[in-house]
């Protein structure tokens, strides 16, 4: 069914196509029909999304073991920024939604496992009071010299690592910022970017000459405006199950999604090359709306298909947008391709509750701080985190442990069961459970995790100027605007409202970055 597009005057409607079917692609789907739906939104679109492989997702990725239902992905929701949280509402997730069931977390260091020390961002402590114990005596002495040293540069960005050692001691950025960041990048806090993995922190860090300061500050701040709800929020039966249930409202919406259709190239159709020749801004504004006589852009699939555009959203891993832009942006495609991975593997295991309960420690899991040694860099205790699997399993403890973190790809190489008996150990070592699992699997995460190292946010930012030039184009995903799924979310809006002239969403993400949600006062 074609309807005329009354508003351009063009007699047809628009076409958008989203390539890639994660959480980000079908989010911007979902926004793209939502723009139509308002009184200014540029008139009917058809959408189709169109996913390489055979499953829609991305990152998240519901599964079972012994019978029970468990995320094998990304398994919480990060509830301080609205999108993702809101999208799981707008489709019909309310009743599900659910946060966790304990909000405490341990840190295994210098042997014990002991409570994740309150009152830090990302790792980052406001003073050395809560951490005896977790760094040793001389650790705790280097901490309390922060406020004496002289100021330390900060410039233009600057490693987190760096930065947190010259103020407060190595000790601080093994045993806290790196657990931390671990969990987040999978990455190396010496080469993490300050600026764009915890913003808050960097603009802090330049207004005040102690980096303690500087975190209290951001506390204060936090404790003035006590931000209502819980920090994360899981969904009953996994945010797994999230994709899906956007993909199904999207297609009651009339958009479609293509299966196993992967996206080879990005053609400009001649009108588009005359227009780039004049010089031509790239985005819509008023009046340039982006229904034209004809689609201008053209999408070539590996089977052969052409699907034509008037708009095209990209939301794909880095190195796949850098093929897909080869040709019609070489220099995005170049920066597209400096943008690194680290990989991860998840290992879940499903214990006897009578084995596990009366050994494991209360509270979600525990972070593992690299310098002691082990290989498991987490273990998270989804029973007890999430209400809906304790009570739909009432005779199993469900425990899943992570691996592998920037640079070290050989972890994901081992065999599943060399990766179990690892796990086995480090949970053995860390809480004495000595009992084996009646179930375990592991879900490898090739690539998983993008890199945030200095200098990414200008990167990102000329990769933008690049895309700019491309009428109609935009691009989001975890690489560029954030690595949780809100920032996944809040990025696609943004890539959304940009094609129909609308900047202000993707100013709002800059003023107020996701990844300055990370820790906060005391949670
Ligand atoms: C992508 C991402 C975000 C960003 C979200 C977004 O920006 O949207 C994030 C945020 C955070 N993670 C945090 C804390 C923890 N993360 C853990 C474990 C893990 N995180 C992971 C990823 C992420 N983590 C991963 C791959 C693991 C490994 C184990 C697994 O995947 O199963 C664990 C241990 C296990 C447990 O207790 O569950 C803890 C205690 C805190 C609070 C810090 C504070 O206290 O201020 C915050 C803001």
């Amino acid at each position: 069914m074609r309807e005329a597009d009354t508003r351009t005057g063009t007699g047809r409607r628009r076409e958008a196509v989203v390539i890639g079917g994660g959480i980000t692609g079908l989010a911007a789907a979902h926004r793209l029909l939502d723009n139509a739906e308002a009184e200014d939104g540029g008139g009917p679109v058809h959408v189709t999304v169109l996913e390489s492989s055979d499953r829609l997702g991305g990152k998240l990725l519901a599964g079972e073991i012994a019978g029970a239902r468990v995320d094998l992905g990304a398994e919480s929701l990060l509830a301080r920024r609205p999108e993702a949280v809101g999208l799981a509402r707008a489709v019909g997730l309310d009743d599900r939604l659910q946060p966790p069931a304990t909000a405490t977390a341990s840190l295994w260091t210098r042997g014990e496992l002991r409570p994740m020390p309150k009152g830090h961002v990302m790792g980052v402590p406001g003073t050395a009071d809560a951490l005896a114990g977790v760094l040793s005596d001389e650790g705790l002495a280097r901490v309390a010299q922060d406020e004496h040293l002289p100021p330390t540069e900060v410039g233009d960005d600057v490693a987190v690592g760096e930065y947190v050692a010259a103020r407060l001691g190595r000790e601080v950025v093994d045993r806290l910022v790196e657990p931390l960041l671990g969990g987040v990048y999978a990455g190396d806090a010496y080469r993490i970017s300050l600026r764009s993995a915890v913003p808050q922190l960097f603009e802090e860090a330049r207004r005040h000459p102690s980096l303690t300061e500087a975190v209290r500050a951001i506390q204060s701040r936090a404790a003035q405006n006590p931000a209502p709800g819980p920090v994360f929020m899981g969904i009953e039966g996994g945010i797994g199950t999230l994709p899906g249930a956007v993909a199904d409202e999207v297609r009651g919406r009339g958009a479609t999604i293509v299966m196993a259709e992967r996206a080879v190239s990005l053609g400009a159709r001649g009108c588009v090359d005359r227009r780039l020749r004049r010089g031509a801004p790239s985005t819509t504004h008023e009046g340039d709306s982006t229904t034209h006589a004809e689609p201008l852009w053209r999408v070539v699939a590996e089977s052969g298909r052409v699907y034509e555009a008037d708009q095209v959203i990209i939301a794909l891993p880095a190195q796949q947008a850098a093929s897909l832009l080869r040709t019609a942006s070489p220099h995005a495609s170049q920066e597209l391709r400096a943008i690194e991975y680290a990989s991860m593997a998840l290992i879940t295991m499903a214990f006897r509750r009578k084995d596990a309960e009366d050994v494991l420690p209360r509270g979600s899991g525990f972070l593992v701080p690299p310098v002691d040694g082990h290989t498991i860099k987490a273990a998270t205790f989804a029973s007890r985190k999430w209400g809906w699997i304790d009570a739909e399993n009432p005779d199993l403890l469900v425990v899943r442990t992570s691996v592998g973190r920037y640079g070290d790809d050989k972890v994901l190489g081992r065999d599943d069961s060399d990766l179990v008996a690892v796990s086995r150990d480090d949970l053995r070592e860390a809480t004495g459970l000595t009992a084996g699992p009646v179930a375990s699997r592991v879900t490898r995460w090739h690539d998983g995790l993008p890199q945030y190292p200095v200098g990414h946010g200008e990167r990102v930012e000329r990769i933008r100027g690049h895309i700019a030039a491309l009428p109609g184009v935009a691009l989001c995903g975890a690489a560029y605007d954030g690595v949780g799924v809100p920032a996944c979310v809040a990025g696609a809006y943004a890539a959304a409202d940009e094609l129909r002239g609308d900047t202000t969403t993707r100013a709002g993400l800059k003023a107020n970055p996701v990844q300055s949600m990370h820790g906060g006062a005391g949670e």
